[in-house]
Order: structure tokens, then C-alpha cells, then sequence
């Protein structure tokens, strides 16, 4: 087995895939498409049918609001429901395949420098990603309100969100003091994280010092637990079939799918009054008689608004655009990032018969902080207990984007045994990246900067937390599992092992990118705290751009929670 081999197999299985995509198999589970005509009305217009645009789309039609949904993709298709097949899910036929410039750093130990992919399918990024299910914890929320100056986007208030988009089927979760922080008749079905051989890792941290968990996220605390996921009865749950599929037949709900937003289109007064798609090469001009709103995600919003006229004075006029409203979008592009560490067990690799129905690879999630008195995680584990070594290689080469040779690296020091893979994860980056514009071409990709360790202190921080992690070899649980920690990476060996250089060189080489990216049209700088956009009538963002900061170990479930909260803004504020 080896990585080239590997990728090979992965390009063989996507090909059946996205032509099993074109069958629609799926496609009873979802609205129609809608016969949309040049110069159709509706109340609002909801742009990308993502994971926040389901959630507003669905609440809006529900609330009798004819609704329409533009959104450039298809419906899920099987790769996207099984959980198993997530793997399959990046650069394929229902992903946007967005790439990031080279930021000088990553292409050392990566393939480029960045693949920052999102969903191009209905239900959105939810419907391609690695179904983490978490909340974070106060103080991400505390920086919100600090953002939008509006103390109501606190964690308390959010909770309320949370519960009524969870539908948690964990009955020892329920039945424990943590219950109460759940909700058990939401749109989004969860599960936890179950499987034995996570028992002996959490006996591990928790010899090691660290809190272990029944609930890693009711009460926002501290420490180690299995994961929770956005997955179902075996099939992952996203906002479309989440939210829209319980209403498809409702007739205030209208999709348009292959439908490419190019413009949004203002009036004298700057108010938008409609949205410009393309849709089989034919230009169709839809009209918003309440509000459009924009939930395409954090590289296609900010992108869309600056073709619209709305972003940085300078950037707009440089591409001859008429600037609308002057406003830093795009500037502000964050993300969980830090490295993936490789440890090797004493046990042998046993990998189970592959089920299509849970995750290949079970996780732990721990929030460790590094002054134990705080209650404020520094750095978020992702920890994957890994006994497929065809898993490890795609994960390694395909999602992280890492050198066949690093990989491959890594399967040969493993020497078949079990691993623990863990991506540790700076909870509060200082580093910003930038979405640009690359030309008036709405079919172009956007420029993506990704700006990692553009903050020094980032890079800091990490090699602290990195030290601080690694330190679990040394206590008894983990030494009698033998622990060892990989050196993945040959390209730091002038450095002494252990030292500061040489965590300074692992972390820029080994960096991993969780692709929860946010930020682009944050609160206070480009939305208001109702996520209107500043400076222009009936036009808001509800998607991760609006987030103005990473959240500690997720994006997904806060997004939905903010998104059922935009819904009752929009709804209260109906014109
Ligand atoms: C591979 C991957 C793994 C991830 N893993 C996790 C995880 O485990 N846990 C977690 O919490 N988060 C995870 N995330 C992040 C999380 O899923 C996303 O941040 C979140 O779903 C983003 O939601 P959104 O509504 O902002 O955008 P999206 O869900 O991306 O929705 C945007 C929608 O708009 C459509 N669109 C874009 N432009 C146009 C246009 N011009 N016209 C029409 N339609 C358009 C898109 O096709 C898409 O459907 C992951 C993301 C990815 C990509």
C-alpha cells in the first residue's frame, strides 16, 4: 500500500460516484425545481441553498413567505449521505474545489498550498464535511457580542438556537446532568461517538491529567470526550434534508438548483430589489419584494457582494466596478488551523469491516487549557484513532493535502500498529487571510489568501500547545499502550528534536486546515448585529462569512444556530 496507489483508488471511486450523482437518486427527498421566469417575485431571496441558507429558506417559507432558493449545485447524492464516504467528498463533483495562493510555507510539506474546498451541492459544506458536531464555548460567543456591539449574541442567549436545531439521539447523554443542555426535537439529528476502542485513549488523557467527559459540549467545559457528529441512524444529517425535506411540498418553498448568482441588483436608493443568475447559459433576473439574502459561504459572499458593488473602495475601482458601499470585505478570513502530530501504539492495526454508515476513523475531542485554573480551552485536539491504513493515506494526502512522501513517511513508521492522529487546533488565531476578487468574472474563483502564521504570536502559541500535547507520552497509560510520537517530516531534522525551532518547523511544514473558515463579512465591520449589510437597504448575510471568529473546534452546529436565530430577526423585522 502507498499513497500514489492510494490517491489512484480515490480518483477510480469519485468517478463512480459523481456518476451515480447524475442519477439524482435521491432527489424524492427534496423540493422540485421551480419554473423560474425573468422577472419572477418573491419575498425573499435566499442566495446559496447551503447550511445556513436551508435553515433561513426553511423557516421563512414556513413563516408563509414565498421563498426562493438560488443555489449553484445539486441535490446530495450517496457519497454525501453516507458518512463512510467522506473521504470521497473533497475535489469532487459536489465540491466548489477552491484552491489558496501559496503563502511561501505550506507547498514544503503539502501538495499546494491549500485546498480550501466547500460544498457545491444543496446543503452545502454540511453535505461534504467531516460531521464534527460541537458548540465551543462562552467566550467565542463573548466575541461575537464584542463584534456587533450586541450583548444578545452571547452564549446563553445562543443556547436556546442550539437546542431547537439538535435533535440528540445519545440516551446517556440525555439521561445525564448533561441533558438538559440538548435538544431532542430539532431538524439536525446527532449521535455520539460509541465504539470501544476510544475507552482506552480516554483512560489515557484522563492518567495524563486531563478531564475526561461524559458531554464535551453542553456546558462549554474542559477536557476529553468521543466526538459527537451530524449524523442520524447511519446517515449524515444535513440542512437540507434536515430542513427542507420535511417541508418539500410546501408551496412557499421554491428551488432553483444549477443556478449561478452573478449580481445582486440595487435601486437608486441602494436597496436590493433582485438577483441576476445564470441558470443552462440563460440570464434570468428574479425580484425581492422583502429582502435578499446572501448565503453563499465564506469565499462565495464576500466575492458576490464586491461584484455587486459592495467591498473596498480601492479593490472595487481598481476592477472598474461602481462602489455601492465601501467596506472591508473579504479582510477578514479566519480559520482553525495547527498541525497534525502522528503517534504510533503498541497495538496491531485491526481495522474493522468498512461500514458505510459511521466515520472509518472514531474521534476524541479534547479542549485542553494550558493554565488549568482557566475555563477557556487554549487548543482544541481532533484525535482520530486509526487502525485502516488506507484511511490514514487518503486522509493524509487527500484531506490535509500532505506530500505522498510525507505520508507515506508516516505508514512506514507506524509499522501497522494502531494510531493516534491528532490535529491540534489554536482556538483563537490572530492570523487573518484575504478573498479577493481575481476578476469581474463571477465564474472565476475568488483569490484566496489563507494568511496562516501571518501573526507571529500564532506560530507561538502553537509550539506551546504542541509541547504541552506531546507531553502524554510520558505518563504511565499511554507509555504501557508505547506511545510514539512519528517524526513525519524529515525537512526539520537540522533542528534538535523537541526543541523550539524544531516545533516552529513541524508546526509550518504539518499544518492542517480544518476548513472551518469564517469571517469575510463579519459582524460590526460589514453586517450589523441584525447582519444587514452596512450601508445598503434589505440586503443581509446569514453564512460563516458573518462569523466573526473561529469557534473553538467547529463551525457547523453554531452556524446553524445562528442561522435559526437570523430567521427570527428576519421575520420580526418583516417590512
Ligand atoms: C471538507 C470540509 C470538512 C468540514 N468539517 C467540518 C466538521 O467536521 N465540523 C464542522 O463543524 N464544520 C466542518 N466544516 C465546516 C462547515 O461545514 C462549514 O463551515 C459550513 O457548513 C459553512 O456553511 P455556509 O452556509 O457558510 O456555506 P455553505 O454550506 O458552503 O453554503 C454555501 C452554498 O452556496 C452555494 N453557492 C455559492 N455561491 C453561489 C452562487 N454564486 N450562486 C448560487 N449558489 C451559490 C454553494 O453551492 C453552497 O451550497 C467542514 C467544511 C468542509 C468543506
Amino acid at each position: 500500500m502507498n499513497t500514489t496507489a492510494q490517491l489512484a483508488q480515490i480518483a477510480n471511486v469519485q468517478s463512480a460516484f459523481s456518476v451515480l450523482a447524475m442519477l439524482n437518486m435521491y432527489g424524492y427527498l427534496y423540493p422540485e425545481d421551480a419554473k423560474v421566469s425573468d422577472g419572477d417575485t418573491y419575498d425573499y431571496i435566499v442566495i446559496g441553498g447551503g447550511t445556513a441558507g436551508c435553515v433561513v429558506a426553511a423557516r421563512l417559507a414556513e413563516a408563509n413567505f414565498k421563498t426562493l432558493i438560488i443555489e449553484a449545485g445539486p441535490n446530495p447524492s450517496i457519497d454525501n449521505n453516507l458518512p463512510g464516504l467522506v473521504t470521497y467528498l473533497i475535489n469532487s463533483h459536489s465540491t466548489w474545489n477552491f484552491t489558496t495562493l501559496d503563502d511561501g510555507f505550506t507547498e514544503k510539506c503539502h501538495q499546494q498550498a491549500g485546498v480550501y474546498d466547500r460544498g457545491y451541492v444543496l446543503g452545502g459544506s454540511g453535505a461534504v464535511d467531516y460531521m464534527i458536531y460541537s458548540r465551543g464555548n462562552p467566550r467565542d460567543y463573548e466575541r461575537f457580542s464584542i463584534a456587533s456591539n450586541d450583548p444578545s449574541w452571547n452564549w446563553t442567549n445562543m443556547q436556546k438556537y442550539f437546542k431547537k436545531s439538535e435533535k440528540l439521539y445519545d440516551t446517556r447523554v440525555l439521561k445525564s446532568r448533561y441533558g438538559k443542555y440538548h435538544g431532542t426535537e430539532g431538524n439536525i439529528g446527532v449521535t455520539k461517538e460509541n465504539r470501544s476502542v476510544c475507552d482506552e485513549y480516554l483512560e489515557a488523557y484522563k492518567n495524563a491529567g486531563e478531564p475526561v467527559v461524559l458531554d464535551g459540549i453542553g456546558a462549554g467545559i474542559l477536557g476529553y470526550s468521543t466526538a459527537l457528529y451530524h449524523i442520524a441512524e447511519g446517515v449524515r444529517t444535513e440542512t437540507a434534508t434536515g430542513y427542507l425535506t420535511p417541508i418539500k411540498d410546501n408551496p412557499n418553498l421554491h428551488i432553483t438548483r444549477g443556478s449561478m448568482a452573478t449580481k445582486i441588483i440595487f435601486d437608486d436608493n441602494k436597496t436590493a430589489v433582485g438577483v441576476e443568475f445564470v441558470k443552462n447559459g440563460q440570464t434570468i433576473t428574479v425580484k425581492a419584494r422583502k429582502e435578499v439574502i446572501l448565503t453563499a459561504g465564506p469565499f462565495k459572499s464576500p466575492q458576490l457582494l464586491m461584484l455587486s458593488g459592495i467591498g473596498p473602495k480601492d479593490d472595487l475601482e481598481g476592477m472598474n466596478i461602481d462602489v455601492i458601499s465601501n467596506l472591508p470585505v473579504g479582510r477578514n478570513l479566519q480559520n482553525s488551523i495547527g498541525p497534525m502530530m502522528c503517534f504510533k501504539t503498541n497495538r496491531e492495526a485491526n481495522p474493522e469491516p468498512f461500514d458505510a454508515h459511521q466515520l472509518v476513523a472514531p474521534m476524541i475531542i479534547g479542549n485542553t487549557a494550558l493554565n488549568k485554573s482557566s475555563h477557556h480551552p487554549d487548543y482544541v485536539t481532533v484525535n482520530f484513532i486509526v487502525d485502516d491504513y488506507s484511511y490514514f493515506l487518503s486522509f493524509c494526502a487527500f484531506t490535509i493535502g500532505l506530500e505522498n512522501s510525507v505520508c507515506d513517511r508516516i505508514y512506514s513508521l507506524a509499522d501497522n500498529k494502531q494510531m493516534l492522529l491528532t490535529v491540534l487546533l489554536n482556538v483563537i488565531p490572530k492570523s487573518q487571510g484575504v478573498v479577493k476578487l481575481r476578476s469581474t468574472d463571477p465564474f472565476d474563483q475568488p483569490q484566496i489568501f489563507n494568511g496562516y502564521y501571518s501573526n507571529d504570536e500564532d506560530l507561538d502559541a502553537v509550539v506551546e500547545y504542541m509541547k504541552d500535547y506531546v507531553r502524554i507520552e510520558g505518563f504511565s497509560k499511554f507509555q504501557s499502550m508505547g506511545l510514539e510520537f512519528l517524526k513525519a517530516t524529515d525537512k526539520c531534522d537540522q533542528f534538535e528534536f523537541g526543541s523550539t525551532e524544531y516545533w516552529r518547523c513541524y508546526a509550518l511544514c504539518m499544518v492542517a486546515s480544518t476548513i472551518f473558515h469564517c469571517g469575510t463579512c463579519p459582524m460590526g465591520t460589514v453586517v450589523d448585529n441584525q447582519l444587514n449589510v452596512i450601508g445598503v437597504h434589505r440586503l443581509r448575510v446569514v453564512d460563516a462569512s458573518v462569523i466573526p471568529n473561529p469557534v473553538s473546534g467547529s463551525i457547523f452546529a453554531p452556524l446553524v444556530a445562528v442561522a435559526e436565530r437570523a430567521s427570527d430577526l428576519i421575520i420580526k423585522s418583516t417590512h
